[in-house]
């Protein structure tokens, strides 16, 4: 039974795909100190959150057994995906879920800031009819910025346009067509600073975009530009923007989002010209309900071993990739795990090599599984998301390269190991209609199906060496399924691969590689 621990309120509707599953068990326990979720969740397969929980590198340490965090909403600076991510933990997130909820949300703050709604209410409740000091001003031809033109900010601009705003938008990522598409005008940074009359974020919170709007900013702004921010706080220095209200350039601002959630004593929320909600863009019954439905089909699906889309910590593979590359999996995994069980010493280098048909396709995700088989024989917990993190940590040099030597295969897998120890090399194919195949044993050609029990024998070429490990397989009760032979020249090198009946005894492979003549006896488990 997978245990999922809830940490923060979602939508029952959202989440009756798990409620419903028979090999799910649903904990909700909300408003958790840090050390109540320490205790908490200790084992737990999966954790679901909003933007509340802090999932930090001691909370997944705490969670051995976890697989996955979910994360019912867009932004992650709520979780330490490095550390889930060295862990092996996949972090999955909803990014369309809540995009509509949020820029209707900063649409409604646009018009609020424009027309003073919650400071007038606020007066009216005070019994005061003053109309004299709630004069607004219209969104019609008014130049808002949106710096971020993602999901939502591309949602808001199209509402912005039909209230006949000018839209610009600063986005490093946004293309002409994009733009031209949208109605917006393309700007650079400082032109989108410069010209606005409204000025919105809509970034994730990144190194980069951390105070991106701040003192010198403003000295950029026009007098009376009003600020909007409904992204994440932090993007906005909120000691500039207190500064540059009190000094009359800007005319007032609107936040969803602050640097410290809740804010306790923020001077900003003592400006009369600042109107503030506590982080409401995505509570809608809407969005709560299509976040929590996307994250808990995330998380069956991962829990279950079948394939996921949203990862934030692994490359998403687009569902078609994802069908093609799937009969090569088994392949790519049993190749590195062979190659990983025949070479001693620590890795410095791992060669690639894909050929054939395969070189069509991205062949990256095929590489982290090979990855993944090769490490998991000296690592504990590796899996497809932090194999190549593991692999960089231990300074091992990765070389991914596709080539048009076949050697006659409709595609070949061939991957080199470099240890501090020497070097071997292995490749395999799958065969229609007969699956799985290694090929070929550094020179050595064989066809071996990578299942099972194997046996890995390294010997000189002479007259009785197969005899003499039917005999003593045979007086051990151990049964030989099949057997291949390799060699390059008579009488030189070779090697035996066979597949076993049942795994050997330490006692008997201690006692096999006493056998004069046999180099390298080594059981393989695949
Ligand atoms: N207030 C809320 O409740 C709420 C709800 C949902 C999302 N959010 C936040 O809103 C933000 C945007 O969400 P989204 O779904 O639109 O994300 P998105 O990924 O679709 O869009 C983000 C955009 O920012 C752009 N960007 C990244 N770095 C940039 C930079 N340095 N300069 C300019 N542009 C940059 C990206 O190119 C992208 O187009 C996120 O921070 C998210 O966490 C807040
Ligand atoms: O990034 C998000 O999705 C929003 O900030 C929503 O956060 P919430 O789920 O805590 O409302």
């Amino acid at each position: 039974m997978h245990k999922v621990y809830i940490t923060d309120p979602l939508s029952d509707q959202g989440i009756e795909k798990l409620l419903q599953a028979d090999d799910i068990e649903v904990i909700r326990r909300y408003d958790l100190t840090p050390n109540q979720l320490l205790e908490e969740i200790a084992d737990a397969d999966a954790l679901l959150v909003r933007s509340q929980t802090q999932v930090t590198e001691q909370v997944i340490a705490q969670a051995p057994r976890l697989k996955v965090i979910a994360r019912a909403g867009v932004g992650v600076d709520n979780i330490d995906i490095p550390a889930a991510t060295q862990k092996g933990v996949i972090v999955v997130n909803a990014p369309d879920g809540n995009t509509i909820s949020t820029a209707e949300h900063t649409f409604a703050m646009l018009l609020s800031l424009s027309r003073n709604i919650p400071q007038a209410y606020h007066s009216i409740l005070q019994g005061k009819w003053n109309r004299k000091a709630f004069v607004g001003i219209e969104l019609k031809s008014k130049t808002l910025s949106i710096i971020g033109l993602g999901r939502i900010g591309a949602e808001l601009a199209k509402r912005a346009k039909a209230f006949r705003m000018e839209v610009m938008a600063y986005d490093p990522y946004l293309t002409k067509e994009r733009a031209e598409e949208l109605g917006v005008k393309k700007a650079s940074f400082d032109e989108a600073i410069r010209y606005a009359d409204y000025i919105t974020v809509h970034t994730p919170l990144t190194k980069e975009t951390k105070h991106f709007i701040n003192a010198d900013t403003f000295q950029n702004m026009k007098q009376n530009v009003r600020i909007l921010n409904c992204a994440r706080g932090g993007i906005i220095d909120e000691t500039a923007l207190y500064e540059a209200i009190k000094a009359g350039k800007v005319a007032g601002a609107a936040l969803d989002v602050f640097e410290d959630e809740p804010p306790i004593q923020n001077p900003l929320l003592e400006l009369p010209q600042v109107i503030a909600t506590p982080h409401l863009g995505a509570s809608t019954i809407e969005a709560q309900e299509n976040v929590a439905i996307d994250v808990s089909e995330e998380v069956i699906r991962i829990l279950r071993n079948q394939p996921f889309k949203n990862a934030v910590n692994l490359p998403s593979v687009p569902a078609e990739l994802q069908q093609k590359l799937q009969p090569y999996q088994e392949l790519a995994e049993k190749l590195g795990s062979f190659l990983a069980q025949i070479t001693p010493g620590a890795p410095t280098k791992i060669t690639f090599t894909y050929a054939g048909e395969i070189t069509a396709l991205d062949i990256a995700p095929l590489t982290r599984t090979i990855l993944k088989g090769l490490l998991s024989h000296s690592l504990a917990s590796v899996n497809d998301v932090n194999a190549p993190h593991l692999a960089q940590q231990r300074g091992i040099q990765l070389i991914e390269q596709k080539t048009s030597h076949t050697h006659g295969f409709t595609q070949i897998i061939h991957v080199e190991m470099e240890t501090s120890r020497g070097s071997h090399r292995i490749a395999g194919t799958l065969i229609n209609g007969f699956g799985a195949r290694i090929t070929k044993i550094d020179d050595y050609s064989v066809d071996v199906t990578p299942r099972g029990n194997l046996l890995y024998i390294r010997h000189q070429d002479i007259p009785g060496a197969i005899g003499k490990v039917g005999m003593f397989l045979g007086q051990q009760g151990v049964n030989i399924a099949t057997m291949q032979v390799g060699r390059l020249t008579l009488g030189g090198q070779a090697i035996m691969v066979l597949r076993m009946d049942r795994p050997l005894t330490a006692a008997i492979l201690n006692e096999f590689t006493q056998i004069p003549n046999f180099e390298e006896v080594i059981e393989i488990t695949l």
